[in-house]
């Protein structure tokens, strides 16, 4: 059984010794979420919406785009997971994505947030927070919406949903985010970060190509949310994988693609031919 491969061992330190226990994990993973199918509610923006269901679908979950408040009462407790994604946020979305959360909450499904361009203005910095009070299990932003989130301020060198900060300068933030909010922070970049405000875990897996795809990190999350569906009490770790999941199928696409578009496309094949030996091969997962 595949949840039988799932650790809670505290991980060891460097890369090498990490990867004994974190690789074998994270394929464990993506086999619960193959052979469990969970059904991921995703509230999303515009530009996102068909590479993150195809992302999940390619996993083997079961994406769902359904954001009205007349559906959240009847739909989120189905659901074995839930992905909030503040990207083309209109004040007429707000109250359908607290609705979400909150039934998320009392229903103790997981879920998380996606605070694209926090800092970029105002409304949506204040939505963010808004959104962090409810107690996401994970948020996963890029550098600069992560320090955003900390800072509690608007970033006045913002580049909309664009980093203009490495992930390594927002690891403290991070840190801190977390203690303050409860809730796991993961930093995506050239190393993904997720810590709890205690350990970090450092996910090295990835193309800079990802970069230049849209909503790259919007599908990353809504992975996130379905490798949390299947293993909900272990939230760094089912972060982790995701990440470095999502990443070793970019790796892979990459060595056939000829720009963003086709790694777009040989990213979803490859992470839906991802085998146990590839996966076990290539994830590169250690502790700060
Ligand atoms: N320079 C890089 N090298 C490798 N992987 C990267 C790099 N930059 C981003 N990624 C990966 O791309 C995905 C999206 O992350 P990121 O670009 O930080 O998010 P966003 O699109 O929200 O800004 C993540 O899986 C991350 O690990
Ligand atoms: C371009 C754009 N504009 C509003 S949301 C969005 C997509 C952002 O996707 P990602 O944060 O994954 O790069
Ligand atoms: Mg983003």
């Amino acid at each position: 059984m595949a949840e039988d491969k799932i650790k809670t061992n505290e991980p060891q330190k460097g890369v090498e010794g990490s990867n004994l226990q974190w690789a074998p994990q994270a394929w464990a993973h993506l086999e619960l979420v193959r052979s469990k199918s969970p059904l991921i509610q995703c509230i999303t923006n515009f530009v996102s919406m068909d590479f993150m269901a195809n992302t999940l679908l390619s996993a083997g979950a079961s994406p769902a785009m359904v954001h009205s408040v007349d559906e959240i009462p009847e739909f989120t407790p189905k659901a074995l997971g839930v992905c909030i994604n503040m990207g083309t946020l209109t004040p007429d979305w707000l109250p359908g994505m607290k609705l979400a959360a909150e039934v998320a909450n009392q229903c103790k499904k997981p879920w998380v947030l996606d605070p694209v361009a926090a800092g970029g203005t105002s409304f949506r910095l204040k939505a963010c927070l808004e959104m962090m009070n409810l107690k996401p299990s994970v948020v996963r932003g890029n550098g600069s919406e992560i320090l955003a989130l900390f800072k509690g301020s608007v970033d006045s060198n913002s580049k909309g949903v664009d980093s203009v900060y490495c992930s390594g300068d927002a690891v403290e933030a991070a840190k801190s985010l977390a203690q303050q909010s409860g809730s796991v922070v993961a930093v995506s970049g050239a190393v993904d970060y997720i810590t709890d405000g205690d350990r970090v875990v450092c996910v090295h897996n990835g193309v800079p190509m990802l970069q230049k795809i849209t909503a790259s990190g919007c599908s990353v999350t809504a992975l996130i949310a379905a490798f949390l569906a299947v293993d909900p009490s272990h939230a760094i770790e089912a972060t982790a994988s995701a990440l470095a999941i999502f990443g070793v199928a970019s790796e892979i696409g990459m060595d056939i693609a000829r720009g963003p578009a086709s790694l777009r496309t040989s990213l979803i094949d490859s992470l839906y031919g991802l085998d146990e030996a590839t996966a076990l091969g290539r994830v590169r997962i250690s502790c700060l």
